[in-house]
């Protein structure tokens, strides 16, 4: 294993009894890397963070993280991450500081160490105020806060987190996404798992797509976005059928593929000079045009692309 890998997964598969939830899947992260697994419910994403973090056993495949062993060293392993749930996992009874100091306890960490951490991450996350209030009486932003604290008390080399913007409101889910990037600028490799295509594009270094327990695309948000070319098109016809081989033909179309009722184009040209074309081409094959819309790739375009469906809550 390079050195610059810190996770390297490997032909790994899970079943539930007779639910395949992940297919042969192998992708690596590197080290200082914002790595992303995007995918709807039910995809397998938690199945795989859950078996990273050693809370699942290990089926088929090979694993290393931070280069140990997956099923041989799964002390070490569990050593070297911190975590961050995707529901809520605090003690209400405890303050901010002694849901850290517990937690530094637990691992076993030095006094003066785990004094000196505390007041880092208080400060990092912004909870040096409420460090003495309990948890219970904090809003959901602040625990969400303090979770990440908490993840990070063991200075991990990877930070594993869970969905971590669910249930959030939009301000919260930007502050949180605000500490993510100073955690990962300070050098903690991330590893996140969500459903929400503006927090893999925003964050991101790299994503990985995942779909019925399959990786499906690899790569940075701007090479998922440009591979789909240069604009999109949704259209909805009378006939989206007849309308999608026609349409196949036009020079410059990238991809066609039925969408929720539309048809999802992909054009590697200029999308204002192409959809003229396709309206006269369908207009003289009789197809009606119900409706159209042009506009630039985004995640949920390259999302749509790839599984065919929206993003399903
Ligand atoms: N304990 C379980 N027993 C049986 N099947 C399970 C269990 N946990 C998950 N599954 C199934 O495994 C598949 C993958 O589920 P998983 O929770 O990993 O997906 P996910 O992408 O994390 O979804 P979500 O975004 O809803 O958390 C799904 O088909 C799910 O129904």
């Amino acid at each position: 294993m390079s050195n610059s890998v810190i996770l390297d997964v490997s032909n790994f598969s899970f079943a539930y009894g007779d639910v395949q939830a992940v297919k042969n899947v192998s992708f690596t992260v590197k080290r200082g890397e914002f790595f992303s697994f995007l995918g709807p419910n039910g995809a397998g994403k938690t199945t795989v963070i859950n078996t990273l973090i050693t809370l699942l056993p290990m089926q088929e495949g090979t694993v290393t993280v931070a280069g140990y062993d997956l099923r041989a060293d799964r002390v070490k392993v569990r050593e070297s991450i911190g975590i961050v749930f995707q529901q809520i996992t605090l003690d209400k009874d405890m303050t901010v500081r002694e849901t850290l100091d517990f937690h530094g306890d637990i691992y076993g960490m030095d006094r003066d160490n785990k004094l000196q951490r505390i007041s880092e991450l208080l400060a990092l996350v912004e909870l040096e105020e409420k460090a003495d209030v309990l948890v219970n009486n904090l809003s959901g932003g602040m625990k969400r806060r303090l979770e990440i604290a908490r993840g990070l008390m063991t200075r991990p080399q990877i930070l594993f987190l869970d969905e971590p913007t669910i249930g959030l409101d939009p301000q919260t889910r930007q502050k949180t996404w605000e500490y993510l990037r100073m955690v990962n600028q300070e050098g903690t490799t991330i590893f996140m798992t969500t459903h929400y295509m503006d927090e893999a594009d925003i964050l991101s270094d790299s994503i990985a797509l995942i779909d019925h327990g399959e990786i499906i695309k690899r790569g940075t948000p701007d090479e998922l976005k440009s591979d789909l070319g240069k604009d999109i098109i949704y259209l909805e016809t009378s006939d989206n059928n007849a309308a999608s081989a026609l349409i196949q033909e036009i020079p410059g179309i990238s991809g066609i593929q039925p969408c929720d009722g539309k048809l999802l184009i992909c054009s590697g040209n200029d999308g204002a000079q192409v959809l003229p074309v396709i309206i006269r081409a369908a207009d003289e094959q009789g197809i009606m045009v119900r409706s159209v819309s042009l506009k630039k790739p985004t995640m949920d375009d390259v999302f749509m692309h790839y599984t065919g469906t929206e993003i399903r809550d």
